[in-house]
């Protein structure tokens, strides 16, 4: 092949170039679970935060995982997604995957992806730029510069934006969108790059009564294909969505059930929902 046929079929229009194909690690999940995560424990100067900590999310799944404040939740993702290291214990995605001698960015690579509670979207950005520049998993200057998108990729932009709700939206400027549109947005930016499992950190906190049920219906629907672990505080939203909850307190798992399984559990209403419902009703009886 001459020189110039070479770089015909390198920037081909319909070249899809390994950097920007999903590599999606193959996820042994034969037991049906996706995410084991067993003895896990991490002290920060003396202070227990994990505290032999199992928890075992099924494929497809959506759980919600709720707790008090400092219950251990924020800390048991960063866990997961390689941010903090443990004291001891074990993180394996499906059985094959050792997530502990992994970094971040080799976990996302894995198929993991998080989202924070605050949107962190390019606000200067259209919402199609967004979704784009979360297609790339090589974000070095050459392939970003020379990269374009294969008609693959247009449509897999489609489909997420068909996914959360924003086809009407994808040349607006993302900082124009509105609180809720910009989390749906961070989440399709999440879809792009097509994880096996979403952690997802208070998704409804300061989104509008539709917002929130329009984030329901969405997280909803994306379990199933992948697996969804939702991070909540908001009761009637977990309740919304909740197949099985897990209630961590003091770095462990005090309870998992289904919803009324957890309302009704002595030891959670004590530790954490009685406590809710005491700081509800303190609210109302002020006024
Ligand atoms: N880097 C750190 N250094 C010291 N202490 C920490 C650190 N990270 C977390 N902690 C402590 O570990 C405990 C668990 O915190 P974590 O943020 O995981 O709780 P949480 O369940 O996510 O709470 P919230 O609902 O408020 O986000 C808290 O007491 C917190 O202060």
């Amino acid at each position: 092949m001459s020189a110039i046929e070479s770089l015909r079929e390198t920037f081909r229009r319909d070249q899809t170039w390994p950097m920007l194909q999903s590599s999606q690690a193959n996820v042994n999940v034969d037991k049906d679970v996706i995410l084991y995560v067993e003895g896990l424990n991490l002290s920060f100067d003396g202070f227990k935060a994990l505290n032999d900590l199992n928890l075992y999310v099924n494929d497809g799944e959506l759980r919600c995982l709720i707790g008090a404040n400092g219950a251990g939740k924020t800390t048991l993702m960063d866990v997961i997604t390689g941010k903090t290291q443990c004291d001891s214990g074990s993180v394996f995605f499906g059985q094959n995957h050792n997530l502990l001698n992994k970094d971040e960015a080799a976990i996302a690579q894995l198929g993991i992806g998080r989202k924070f509670q605050k949107p962190t979207v390019f606000e200067a950005q259209t919402v199609f730029d967004n979704l784009e520049l979360s297609l790339k998993t090589d974000k070095s200057v050459l392939p970003t510069l020379f990269s374009r998108l294969s008609p693959t990729q247009i449509d897999r932009i489609d489909e997420v934006l068909k996914i959360i709700g924003l086809e009407q939206h994808r040349f607006m400027l993302a900082g124009a969108l509105s609180h809720g549109q910009k989390q749906w947005l961070e989440i399709g930016m999440l879809l792009a790059a097509d994880p096996r499992l979403l952690l997802i950190d208070e998704p409804v906190a300061g989104m509008t009564a539709q917002e929130t049920e329009r984030t329901a219906e969405l997280l909803t629907s994306l379990a199933g294909e992948r697996t969804v672990i939702v991070v909540e505080h908001d009761m009637e939203f977990v309740r919304s969505i909740a197949r099985t909850v897990t209630v961590l307190h003091q770095g462990s798992v005090l309870a998992e059930g289904t919803m009324d399984e957890i309302q009704s559990n002595k030891d959670v209403i004590e530790v954490y929902l009685g406590e809710e419902q005491a700081e509800a009703n303190g609210a109302g009886g002020d006024a």
